[in-house]
């Protein structure tokens, strides 16, 4: 059906759903709209800025009824950075829409009907958790300004430095507003995206939460910079607790983060932090849980799911650092992890020695590879534990799970969409889906972490 609907109409609309990334969802003629900032209950007034075939965007222009679950944003800047999407909705209520997301990702793109989805796993003060900051710059006049760029775009839409980001720890937030600083004071200039000059693309801040230890990775173009390691050695004199400062070179054109080339400017190129009574080691380009509170709590679901009794062989697919693997290592046989960075499976080996265990092994490279081949050589795994990207897992591990008729499958999950395809494969592969428990690790946002746990029936 055609639809007279105009992008820049204004239009009244009641609300009724909230999307997984936050927006509240209406419907208008034939089309659902989507309206970032709008609540479930309300009724607002918006602009339609996009309309496409079946739907349409808008800007919450007013709010003619309000929800009672709408709160004040306790952040400035929340309408604008992009980072927290559910800043005007009431801590609870965002736990159990988190659930829902959960539980409706299941039904929709698992067709999984009867699972269990447990109550979100809260925090009970959620602020200030995240022991990672990704940092981009900007200019106001001549000085260099350190914050977040609005979505899609290269303009600072929050800027630090006298203003803090919520979901960070206090001590990033200080040395944000140092670094800034020190930026200024040494006339570091900024990459410029339009033409690709310039010299500082990036920086990101990373600090151990038991530890207190930093580190500062700057992501350079690669320009020359002949006084990086004094630049690096005044951060570390100003800022004791910053015990590594990496330069990273990307040359690419594209936006993504880490380029391939690395050199410790000062200091080590690790920092170490405690998890659930272990000890860490965490390289620049290692994958670490940004919020270590609810890391703890997922570890322990994690563990309680897996149900080992100390005779187990388990595998930790997409392992990072080794931080499950070394968690589960004391309550099994044998772990088997396996890791395309090669930095962290270096980590992960370290962190099994430093901690005493002596029935880990790490193997470097794509788990669609490691897993069908150690599979094929004979590899029967008791357990399987998944934790892979966002993106999920590839066909051929799970063809592999089945393939090695593995008895028991934990999965633990940062995106509901493909959590829910991976286990509605597993699902035609004969494995039961028994429970899924939602933990919020980022608060504010619009993202849940899961963990899932499925058990052969076939
Ligand atoms: C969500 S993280 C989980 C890491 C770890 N389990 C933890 O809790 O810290 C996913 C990890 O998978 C790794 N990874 C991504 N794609 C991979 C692949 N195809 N094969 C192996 N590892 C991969 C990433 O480098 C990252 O360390």
């Amino acid at each position: 059906m055609q639809n007279s609907v105009k992008s820049g109409e204004i239009i009244e609309l009641q609300i009724h759903g909230l999307t997984h990334s936050g927006d509240g969802v209406g419907r208008h003629e034939n089309l659902a709209v989507f309206v970032p900032g709008a609540l479930p209950g309300e009724l607002v007034k918006a602009q339609l800025n996009q309309v496409k075939k079946s739907f349409a965007r808008a800007e919450l222009l007013e709010i003619c009824e309000q929800a009672p679950q709408r709160i004040n944003p306790s952040c400035q800047f929340a309408q604008y950075c992009g980072g927290c999407q559910l800043q005007h909705l009431d801590y609870l209520e965002q736990l159990a829409h988190k659930r829902s997301v959960v539980e409706s990702a299941l039904r929709r793109i698992g067709k999984l009907e009867d699972v269990t989805v447990l109550p979100t796993l809260g925090m009970e003060h959620p602020w200030h958790y995240r022991n990672k900051i990704h940092l981009q710059l900007g200019q106001e006049g001549n000085r260099i300004k350190l914050g977040f760029f609005a979505e899609g775009t290269y303009e600072l839409a929050a800027i630090l430095g006298q203003q803090v980001c919520l979901l960070v720890d206090q001590q990033i937030n200080l040395l944000v507003a140092g670094l800034e600083q020190l930026i200024n004071d040494y006339d570091l200039t900024p990459y410029h995206w339009s033409d690709q000059t310039g010299l500082l693309r990036h920086i990101v801040i990373r600090k151990g939460f038991q530890t207190g230890e930093m580190m500062v990775v700057l992501v350079t173009s690669g320009e020359p910079w002949p006084g990086e390691r004094e630049w690096a050695k005044d951060l570390i004199k100003r800022y004791p607790q910053v015990v590594s400062v990496v330069r990273n070179i990307n040359t690419s054109a594209g936006r993504h983060i880490l380029g391939k080339e690395e050199r410790v400017l000062f200091g080590r190129d690790y920092i170490k932090d405690v998890l659930n009574g272990l000890q860490f080691n965490i390289s620049a380009s290692s994958f670490y849980q940004v919020n270590p509170v609810q890391t703890e709590l997922l570890y322990h679901k994690t563990l309680q799911m897996a149900g080992l009794t100390g005779k187990e062989t388990v595998i930790d697919a997409y392992c990072g650092i080794g931080t499950i693997a070394n968690f589960l290592a004391g309550h099994a046989k044998r772990v088997v992890g396996m890791e395309i960075v090669p930095a962290a499976v270096q980590d992960a080996q370290e962190n099994a020695k430093q901690n005493g265990l002596r029935n880990t092994e790490f193997h470097t490279g794509p788990v669609e590879k490691l897993l069908p081949q150690m599979v094929a050589r004979g590899l029967k795994p008791d357990l399987v534990v998944l934790d892979p990207p966002r993106k999920g897992c590839a066909r051929e591990v799970l063809q592999a799970i089945e393939e090695a008729a593995v008895p028991k499958v934990v999965y633990v999950s940062c995106d509901p969409a493909t959590l829910a395809r991976d286990l509605g494969i597993l699902a035609g592969m004969g494995y039961q889906t028994l429970q899924v428990q939602p933990v919020d690790m980022f608060p504010w946002t619009g993202h849940v972490e899961c963990v899932a746990w499925m058990s052969r029936v076939v």
